[in-house]
């Protein structure tokens, strides 16, 4: 019988993960410890797998071997999200609809309200508001979102990350679209976010540029067998020189 290691004090560990589509296995064997309130920068060329990894994460991909998040396998869970299990902010995320932006920062409530029907309260919108502050786009507040131009969306989904209430989140290129001042801003609130609210964070990027001065780890899922490293200027820069080799391509 194989033995699970204990995972009481990790916030999301893998024991032999595989998972992959038709013919094509993405993720290999993956062993991962994610300490309760680290910060994971997750990095790899394009069709690495990352995204892969969040749709095991977020139950949305069958695999192999073992997932648990906050002591739960998560096959056993079948909306890990709607649980509460973990926050997932997409790489793309389309609204089809017109609605104020302050309307839909405050969804990032809707587990605390799931059985009211009385909508939200001041203090939710109050705290939107707030929420809105911090990522730099109180102005957007009464905008239509539909009409907002990409970095300025990107900013309103972490506003409405910030006020979700499970203790991982899983944001997949938070920065993709933002400009030079906002991608510094974001990944800051990233850290300090993760200190105060206690939030064990997941974050696919490709900005290694932000990382070095970061505390947490690194994770390269296009190195021959990825792992977490501490995060440091040595471990990125490796990391950096690594994915810029074309031979590592072929990995
Ligand atoms: N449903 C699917 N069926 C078959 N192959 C798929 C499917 N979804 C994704 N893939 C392939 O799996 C590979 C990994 O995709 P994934 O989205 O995980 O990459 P990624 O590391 O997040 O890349 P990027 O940095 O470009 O976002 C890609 O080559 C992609 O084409």
């Amino acid at each position: 019988m194989t033995q699970i290691p204990s995972t009481k004090h990790q916030a999301l560990s893998t024991n032999n993960l595989v998972a992959g589509y038709e013919r094509r296995v993405l993720l290999r064997n993956l062993f991962l410890s994610v300490p309760h309130g680290a910060f994971v920068a997750i990095v790899g060329h394009n069709g690495a797998g990352k995204t892969t990894l969040f749709r095991v994460l977020t139950g949305q991909l069958p695999y192999q071997g073992t997932v648990v998040v906050a002591g739960r396998e998560l096959r056993t869970v079948r909306r890990p999200a709607v649980e509460g299990l973990l926050a997932h902010l997409p790489q793309r995320n389309v609204v089809a609809f017109p609605i104020e932006v302050r309307e839909l920062v405050v969804m990032g409530r809707f587990r605390q309200h799931r059985s009211l029907l009385a909508g939200y309260t001041a203090a939710d919108y109050q705290l939107a508001d707030q929420a809105l502050h911090e990522v730099g786009a109180a102005h957007l507040a009464r905008r239509d979102f539909t009409q907002l131009s990409g970095g300025e969306q990107q900013l309103v989904w972490l506003a409405q990350l910030r006020l979700q209430d499970a203790a991982l989140w899983l944001l997949d290129e938070p920065t993709q679209q933002l400009d030079i001042y906002y991608r510094r801003r974001v990944f800051g609130l990233l850290r300090r976010w993760g200190q105060e609210l206690h939030r064990t964070i997941l974050c696919i990027t490709h900005d290694l540029e932000q990382l070095p001065e970061l505390p947490g780890y690194l994770l390269n899922l296009s190195a021959p067998e990825p792992a977490l490293q501490p995060l440091s200027r040595e471990t990125v820069d490796a990391a950096r020189a690594w994915l810029e080799d074309e031979a590592s391509l072929h990995n």
